[in-house]
C-alpha cells in the first residue's frame, strides 16, 4: 500500500467499482486538500454520486483504495466507517431527507443530539445555521409545512451544524429554482470557506462548479479532465456565514 500525500485530506486511488454487473468506475483516482472545494462533473450515469460514495465510505470499491487523513478507509470494518461517517463528515442528497415528526430546528441538530449534547445548546446552534440559510422562521414547522426548497435549506443545514472536516454534497441545490440555487450555493461555499470545511460536490451545473477551487469530470466511471477555477470565481464571495 502506498500511503497518500501529506496534504491530502482524502485521498483515492484505481477506484473499480460495478454496480449490477457494469462498471460504475473505473480506475478512478484523485486527492482533495485540506480546505478546498472540488466539483465532481459528468453526465448522469458518469460515477458521480458512486465515487462520492467511496469516498465517504458508504461504499467500499471492488478494487482501489480510500484513505483519510492518512488512515486507511477501504480496510475499515462497517462499524468503524460508520463512525468515521458520523464524525467526520456530512453528507447532502439531492433530495431533503427530515425525519417528518421533527421540526426544522429539531432535524437540523439531529447530529449534535445523537452526538450527546444538551438540547439547548443543540438548538443554539441549529437555530443560527437555519438564520444563516434564510429559514429561521420556519425552525418550529414540520416538514410537512415547508416547501421542498425550505426542507432542502434545512437538510443543508444539518450537514453544517457539526462543521465537520469534510461535506459531500451530491447535487445540493437540485431541488431549488434557479434564483435560489445560487444563494444557496453560495452560502455553503462561504460556509466551507469560513470554517475550514472540505468540500466534494457533485454536480452537473457549470455555474454550480464554477464556485469550487478545482473540478474533476467523469465520463463513463472515468475521469476525463481535471481544471482550476480561475481565480476569482470560487473565492468571490463576499458573504460571511
Ligand atoms: N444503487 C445502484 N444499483 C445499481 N446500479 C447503480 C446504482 N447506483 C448507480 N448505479 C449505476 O452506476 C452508474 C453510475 O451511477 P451514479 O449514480 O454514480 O452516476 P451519477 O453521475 O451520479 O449520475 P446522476 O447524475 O444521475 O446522479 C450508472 O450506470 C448507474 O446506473
Amino acid at each position: 500500500m502506498v500511503a497518500p500525500p501529506d496534504n491530502d485530506v482524502l485521498w483515492a486511488r484505481a477506484l473499480h467499482v460495478s454496480r449490477n454487473g457494469s462498471p460504475a468506475l473505473t480506475g478512478v483516482s484523485l486527492g482533495v486538500q485540506d480546505g478546498e472545494i472540488l466539483a465532481v462533473t459528468g453526465p448522469r450515469g458518469s460515477g458521480k454520486t458512486t465515487l462520492l460514495q467511496c469516498l465517504s465510505g458508504q461504499l467500499v470499491a471492488r478494487q482501489g483504495e480510500v484513505w483519510f487523513n492518512s488512515t486507511p478507509v477501504h480496510t475499515m470494518g462497517p462499524l468503524t466507517r460508520e463512525r468515521l461517517r458520523r464524525d467526520r463528515f456530512g453528507w447532502i442528497d439531492p433530495e431533503p431527507h427530515l425525519v417528518p415528526e421533527l421540526n426544522a430546528w429539531e432535524n437540523a441538530a439531529l447530529p449534535l443530539l445523537l452526538r450527546g449534547y444538551a438540547n439547548r445548546p443543540s438548538r443554539k446552534v441549529a437555530v443560527e445555521w437555519l438564520e444563516r440559510l434564510d429559514v429561521g422562521d420556519c425552525a418550529r414547522k414540520r416538514p410537512h409545512a415547508l416547501t421542498q426548497a425550505e426542507r432542502q435549506r434545512v437538510a443543508i443545514t444539518r450537514a453544517l451544524v457539526t462543521e465537520p472536516t469534510v461535506i459531500f454534497a451530491d447535487e445540493p441545490t437540485a431541488p431549488l429554482h434557479r434564483a435560489d440555487r445560487t444563494h444557496v450555493l453560495r452560502t455553503l461555499t462561504t460556509a466551507a470557506r469560513t470554517h475550514g470545511i472540505t468540500m466534494v460536490l457533485a454536480t452537473h451545473d457549470d455555474a454550480v462548479a464554477a464556485l469550487a477551487d478545482r473540478t474533476v469530470s467523469l465520463l463513463d466511471g472515468r475521469r476525463v479532465h481535471a481544471a482550476r477555477t480561475p481565480d476569482g470565481e470560487g473565492a468571490a464571495c463576499s458573504l460571511s456565514v
